[in-house]
């Protein structure tokens, strides 16, 4: 029990203890903070421990799965044992009124493609007539290395990507804002320890490298993804944005939301086998237009875990880095109201939305807001929050 009075069903209590980087009032410098009710607790300022004054959560990660578990006991002895009450009493802000940065300096990032419903789903739109999966797609979890300067913070405006555009019909691109400009609800995976090149990271090393978790939307213009993508995949339709949650959610939180993967129907390679080290999560995403809940994507029935992914992103001996993002890909479940894109949404367009203020959608308009959050079951039977990932779109 904490000494702290937490709101009731907080999503922020002491099974989550996330990570994040704050600042607060004008001359300010951005610092480490963990989340707890409604406040931050100011870590560089309690701690005085220079490690989290550095602007990221990157050097603090790449101490390694003992100094994080080491912090995390402190961390749960601050909050529970009165005799710290006072002292940490004073590092406490209320979180409404801090501005959240970016959590990570983002290395490289790389999304993934590992959701079986959204796969089927993308198939059967673009590839009318041919199998939905790829014939690779249950060997190997598919993903594309994108554009790490543009992974920004939640609340970061979505200026509309201007590109080239070609639909099926026209006879030449012409070149303009993107017309079919969507959403990706995905779940990210923060690499803490790095990896020596030519060396791979096996499914059962996951928890030694990766640090943490957090909700992430792949901005995505179809329209510039499908002129463009034929044959070396997504580029200008993909890397002109890309949100984060503000806080980091520790792998050690997480215990309680393991599950696995859903059962395989093709046997895979040794090196992708997960038996007895499942890292499915059970987390229930949800996605807000314009404060309307349009869809409820569930994690858990993801393909291809983040150990997987790790694995197969390792297998060639490229090495990791400090602050590499991987992506899950777009989460979609097999029902309508499951789908992690506007593009599914909709049907390509051909079943447009229908938003209780009356008007429809398709893709998204000037001035739409897209609020992604997301929960995953704790030990004690409440609810660890992720907290959200928004974006508001500007037109240009
Ligand atoms: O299948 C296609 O042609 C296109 C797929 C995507 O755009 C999906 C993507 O970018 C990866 C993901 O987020 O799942
Ligand atoms: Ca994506
Ligand atoms: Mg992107």
């Amino acid at each position: 029990m904490t000494w702290l009075d937490l709101p009731a069903d907080t999503g922020f209590g002491l099974t989550n203890l996330p990570y994040g980087i704050f600042s607060s009032g004008a001359a300010d410098l951005p610092r480490t903070g963990v989340a707890i009710g409604d406040h931050v607790l100011d870590l560089a300022a309690l701690t005085g421990d220079p490690v989290h004054a550095t602007g990221s959560l990157n050097a603090f990660m790449a101490q390694g799965p003992e100094s994080w578990a080491a912090l995390r006991a402190q961390l749960t002895a601050w909050l529970t044992d009165p005799a710290h009450q006072e002292r940490v009493t004073g590092h406490l802000l209320p979180r409404a009124g801090v501005t959240m940065r970016l959590p990570i300096e983002v290395a490289d990032y790389v999304d993934f493609y590992s959701s079986q419903d959204h796969a089927e789903n993308l198939g059967r739109m673009f590839r009318p007539g041919s199998p939905a999966l790829t014939p690779n797609w249950k060997h190997l979890p598919i993903g594309y290395h994108g554009r790490a300067g543009t992974v920004q913070v939640s609340g970061t405006p979505v200026t509309r990507p201007h590109g080239q555009r070609k639909a099926p019909d026209d006879v030449a691109p012409t070149f303009g804002p993107s017309r079919r400009l969507d959403i990706e609800a995905e779940v990210g995976f923060v690499v803490g320890v790095p990896s020596a090149l030519g060396t791979a990271v096996t499914v059962r090393d996951f928890p030694s490298y990766v640090f943490g978790v957090c909700l992430v939307n792949d901005w995505s213009a179809r329209d510039l993804q499908a002129w463009e993508y034929v044959p070396l995949g997504p580029f200008l339709g993909k890397s002109f944005l890309t949100s984060v949650s503000p806080w980091v959610v520790p792998l050690a939180a997480l215990a309680t939301a393991r599950v696995a993967a859903p059962a395989r129907d093709v046997a895979l390679l040794p090196y992708l086998e997960d038996a007895g080290e499942p890292w499915g999560l059970d987390l229930s995403l949800e996605v807000r237009l314009n404060g309307a809940v349009v869809s409820r994507p569930p994690f858990g029935r993801m393909y291809w875990t983040a150990a997987q992914q790790l694995a197969h992103m390792t297998v060639n001996g490229a090495s990791l880095r400090t602050g590499d993002l991987f992506a899950s890909g777009t989460v979609s479940g097999p029902e309508p109201d499951q789908r992690g894109s506007l593009i599914e949404l909709s049907w390509n367009g051909a079943e447009p939305l229908k938003l209780p203020d009356g008007s429809t959608r398709s893709f998204l308009e000037n001035g739409d807001q897209v609020t992604i959050t997301a929960f995953a079951p704790a030990a004690d039977g409440t609810r660890i929050s992720f907290g959200e990932v928004t974006g508001r779109v500007v037109g240009k």
